[in-house]
């Protein structure tokens, strides 16, 4: 098992539950989607999962291990969360694909060559943007995708995508869905928020948060 929750219940101060004793289990290399009405609580169920909420009843694992027990940039370096609204510095592609290797809990990471960036870069149909391009230049679908290869830069175990392809066209989305199903091939577990009412070929499990903090898998 790789992650769970056990019994998690989570509300906003002086909001209604977003969470209410939900249990839910994750297992290693499987390919999760996440779905409910807009306001139930998708992105914040992906955002306890690494800690950028705490839970306030119950617990989460990760590998058997309770989050609250990993400091959160090892956390987030195993389980990483590429955020609905991408944000990048003002600088070059390249500085904010390196960002993270700036960071003290990286600072035993070898950065990846400009070869493996631009692998990376093309292989996610970012054509016509070099590693140089400005980034504060480029759109919100490009600007998403530069923070997916920014995380997978660290080699997460997790990947945690909340919408990641609703600013894409349907070529670029059909891409980073052909990617992410890759990952979970290759292991990772990929968690993804997803409002469209297809369910892609490979997606494992569907999450549904319900009313009244309630979950189902
Ligand atoms: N930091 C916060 N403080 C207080 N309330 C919040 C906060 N973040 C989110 N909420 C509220 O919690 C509820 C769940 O929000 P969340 O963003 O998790 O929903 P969602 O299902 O991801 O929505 P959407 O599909 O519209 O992105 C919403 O009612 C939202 O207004």
């Amino acid at each position: 098992m790789c992650l769970t929750l056990e019994s998690v219940s989570f509300s906003y101060p002086n909001g209604p539950a977003i969470l209410h004793d939900a249990n839910l289990t994750f297992e290693q290399g499987a390919y999760y989607l996440v779905r409910g009405p807009s306001g139930s609580g998708k992105s914040t169920l992906l955002r306890l999962l690494c800690r950028l909420e705490e839970i306030q009843a119950g617990s989460i694992q990760y590998k058997e291990c309770d989050i609250t027990d990993i400091a959160p940039a090892s956390l987030r370096r195993c389980v990483a969360y590429v955020q609905q609204m991408p944000t990048l510095l003002p600088g070059t592609v390249r500085d904010n694909l390196l960002l993270p290797f700036s960071f003290h809990s990286n600072k035993n990471v070898t950065p990846p060559a400009d070869l493996e960036l631009t692998g990376y870069l093309d292989s996610f149909l970012l054509t016509g943007i070099t590693l140089d391009s400005e980034a504060n230049r480029l759109s919100v679908g490009q600007s998403q995708r530069i923070c997916l290869i920014r995380s997978l830069l660290l080699h997460p175990e997790v990947i945690l995508l909340d919408e990641p392809t609703a600013s894409l066209d349907p070529e670029s989305a059909e891409v980073v869905l052909k990617k992410t199903m890759e990952l979970s091939r290759q292991g990772i577990t990929v968690i993804m928020i997803s409002h469209s009412e297809k369910t892609p070929e490979g997606v494992n499990q569907i999450v549904s948060i319900l009313d009244k903090g309630l979950v189902a898998q």
